[in-house]
């Protein structure tokens, strides 16, 4: 007998282009939400597109938040109940828009993403992540109704943003490796749909690497483009597994040990290059993922990064224990190998 279902939750509405700040109300109104908006902000995106959204809106609410943290969401949803609005608007970078989407999840109301950072794919996506404890991965979360992405005020923001949403979207490759492998020995659930959307996104992306360059609009068009097609690629797989494998693992890891982690993107980038190592070996993929992070000006290396090399092989031999997923480092990597993987593949020069 056939049992499977499946429930794919999708933005309704996404707007992607110059000036669309502007239409935010417009696209409000098209998705018939009803009452006044609680806008959730952090201090720069406020100051650069505050006013801009605040005016189209006769009655709204305020709430600016500064540190990605349990705090902020309850602060953001005592602010709900205090003000009853219709919806939220998530205003910034993923800090804003990630504390929007789980506070609207938890007061059961819907939210609209207006990213003004292109830094990573859950500005789009039904994963929320905002620190809890020691944990750093996402966890499920209503997508937002819609996203309304302004590629003039996203090309204006600071390039190492979207240059780590680059470097998010080219890390998919290990992570729908690493999804198929845990298929193949633990018979993870999976979506060749996802797989191969998520895929062909990084393919996409890498194809024209040329046209992202500092300040051009062009550049904020392609890499939302494909942070959009990667947070749909989430949703229909109903996990975060096409667009996060080991290399977020270390990711999340460095956020845990780190004097000072990096950014998200910049992370899992490096982290996709000792992966792909893994996955290929000597002769292997992970010169295609260096030279495509490369070529988008993204870390490559240790150095680059800002983190010590003990750091980096701390976070590769220990972070397959911090979350119940399958990949390429299976029951964990010893020392020596994590040391041979970064020098083989220039990560610790
Ligand atoms: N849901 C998911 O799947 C994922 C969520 N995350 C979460 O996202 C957060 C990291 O996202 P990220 O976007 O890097 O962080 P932030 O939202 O903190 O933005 C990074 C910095 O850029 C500033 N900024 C934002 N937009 C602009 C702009 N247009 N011009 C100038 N400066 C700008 C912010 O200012 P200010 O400090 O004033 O806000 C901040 O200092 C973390 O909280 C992380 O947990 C990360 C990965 C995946
Ligand atoms: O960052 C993500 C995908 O790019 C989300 O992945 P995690 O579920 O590992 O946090
Ligand atoms: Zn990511």
């Amino acid at each position: 007998m056939f049992t499977k279902s499946t429930w794919i939750r999708l933005p309704r509405n996404v707007v992607v282009g110059h000036g669309v700040v502007d239409r935010t109300a417009e696209v409000v109104d098209d998705l018939h939400l009803q009452g006044r908006p609680l806008v959730v902000t952090s201090p720069t995106p406020r100051s650069l597109v505050g006013d801009a959204i605040e005016s189209q809106f006769t009655d709204s609410a305020v709430v600016v938040v500064e540190e990605a943290t349990f705090e902020s969401v309850e602060r953001v949803i005592e602010r709900a109940e205090a003000t009853q609005p219709g919806f939220l608007l998530g205003v910034g970078g993923g800090k804003a828009i990630d504390i929007a989407k789980m506070a609207a999840d938890h007061v059961g109301l819907g939210f609209v993403s207006v990213p003004t950072a292109a830094s990573h794919d859950g500005i789009v996506s039904g994963r929320g992540s905002v620190p809890e404890g020691d944990t750093r991965h996402s966890v499920a979360a209503d997508p937002p109704l819609a996203v309304v992405a302004d590629t003039e005020v996203l090309a204006e923001a600071p390039w190492e943003l979207t240059t780590a949403g680059c470097a998010d979207i080219i890390s998919n490759y290990t992570a729908v490796m690493d999804w198929r492998l845990a298929n193949r020995l633990k018979d993870v659930p999976h979506s060749e749909y996802a797989a191969a959307l998520s895929e062909m996104t990084a393919e996409i992306l890498v194809d024209n690497a040329d046209s992202v360059r500092p300040g051009l609009e062009e550049s904020a068009w392609v890499v939302t483009k494909a942070l959009v097609s990667s947070g749909v690629a989430m949703s229909i797989a109903g996990s975060s597994r096409p667009a996060s494998g080991a290399e977020h693992l270390f990711s999340h890891q460095l956020d845990r040990i780190a004097p000072e982690p990096a950014l998200h993107g910049h992370q899992v980038g490096v982290g996709s290059i000792l992966t792909a190592y893994l996955h290929g070996g000597d002769r292997g993929f992970w010169t295609d993922i260096r030279d495509a992070l490369r070529s988008i000006d993204a870390p490559t290396t240790a150095g680059e990064l800002g983190i010590p090399p003990e750091t980096l092989v701390e976070a590769l031999t220990t972070c397959h224990e911090i979350r119940d997923r399958y990949t390429i480092l299976g029951d964990g990597m010893s020392e020596e190998a994590a040391w041979e993987t970064a020098r083989k593949t220039g990560v610790i020069e």
